[in-house]
């Protein structure tokens, strides 16, 4: 199994990195790219761990030789947010290097399962799918924008308020990746109840828990520690559906024939193929039927852009 991360050298490329030569399956490889020069060393200084992961560093403009026969590829290349910005202002700069590596993977890989960092997942994953089409090459199957920092602020934040062995909390979060299209779903969450002021006030604080730690980081960047363990967890379960485990599920933004927007974030069923199966995400309360329905608009606004900038 070859995993390859583009973004390698930035915060969270290298937090996802070390994450996976400790955590991928014997007998993996992993390939570093990032148009930064230290990415070589980056390579060379993981490799001093000891684990049966073969690494490996690529640099400088071409990610071609990072992906030949990558199984999966993590792109988090790109830039991150300063406080006052919003994950749309990201857009202008992050758009075209989206583009850019998508044309690699599909020259290069075509086939490998593709998870989308970068910022704003909302129109980045449409620009993905854009650019597979444009080639000839797309697999909906395959592509996916990790959501999975949602799903991980939300089992914390919510096993925190509750008093819960945060082990035991699952929670499935749907929509998209900002502001008002994340959407947990609190009323699924086994064993507990909120009252209506704690489903508001635990909404609002996962939706913008991304600022909360923009606003910490002070001008530093954006959270890169939570997101590194986030796509470790997602990209080791992309491997495992690989390798033909029963019953891996994870919720990502993906183009899964939703009737509420093309791309939407829900749990799906990994498989050697990718999505083996779009799962329903269940029973939602009236609250929650209501911010599903209110986010569309900005979502489907979202995709549009993404998929304008490819056309
Ligand atoms: N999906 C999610 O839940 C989250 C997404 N993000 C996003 O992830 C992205 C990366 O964030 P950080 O790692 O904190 O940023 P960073 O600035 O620390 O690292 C970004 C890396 O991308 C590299 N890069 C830039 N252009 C490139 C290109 N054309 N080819 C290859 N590498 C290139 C840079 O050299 C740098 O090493 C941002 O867009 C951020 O908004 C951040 C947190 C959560
Ligand atoms: O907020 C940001 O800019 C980074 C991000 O996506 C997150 O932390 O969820």
């Amino acid at each position: 199994m070859k995993v390859a991360v583009l973004g390698a050298a930035g915060g969270i490329g290298q937090a996802l990195a070390l994450l996976l030569k400790t955590q991928l399956p014997a007998g993996s490889k992993l390939s570093l790219y990032d148009i930064a020069p230290v990415t070589p060393g980056v390579a060379v200084d993981l490799s001093h761990i000891p684990t049966a992961v073969e690494i490996k560093g690529f640099a400088g403009e071409d990610p071609t030789p990072a992906l030949v026969d990558a199984d999966v590829v993590l792109i988090s290349a790109g830039v991150a947010r300063k406080p006052g910005m919003d994950r749309s202002d990201l857009f202008n700069i992050n758009a075209g290097i989206v583009r850019n590596l998508m044309e690699k993977v599909a020259a290069t890989c075509p086939t490998a399962l593709v998870g989308i960092i970068t910022n704003p997942v909302n129109t980045t994953v449409a620009i993905a799918a854009e650019v597979m089409k444009k080639a000839g090459v797309y697999d909906k199957n395959r592509l996916f924008g990790i959501t999975t920092l949602d799903v991980i602020r939300s089992e914390t934040f919510i096993a925190e308020l509750k008093g819960l062995n945060v082990a035991d909390v699952k929670v499935n979060v749907i929509g998209g990746h900002s502001g008002v299209t994340i959407l947990p779903l609190l009323s699924q969450v086994e064993g507990v109840t909120f009252t209506d002021e704690e489903v508001a006030t635990m909404t609002t604080r996962i939706q913008n828990a991304g600022t909360e730690v923009v606003e910490a980081k002070a001008g530093g960047g954006s959270a890169t520690l939570s997101m590194g363990q986030a796509a470790c967890r997602f990209g080791l379960s992309l491997v495992r559906g690989l390798q033909g485990e029963a019953n891996v599920v994870e919720c990502a933004y993906v183009d899964g024939g939703s009737e509420h927007a093309q791309f939407f974030a829900q749990p799906v069923l990994l498989g050697k193929n990718g999505i083996e199966k779009v799962l329903p995400y269940g029973e939602v309360s009236a609250f929650e039927a209501n911010a599903r329905d209110s986010m569309l608009d900005t979502l489907k606004g979202d995709i549009k852009l993404g998929v304008d900038f490819v056309k």
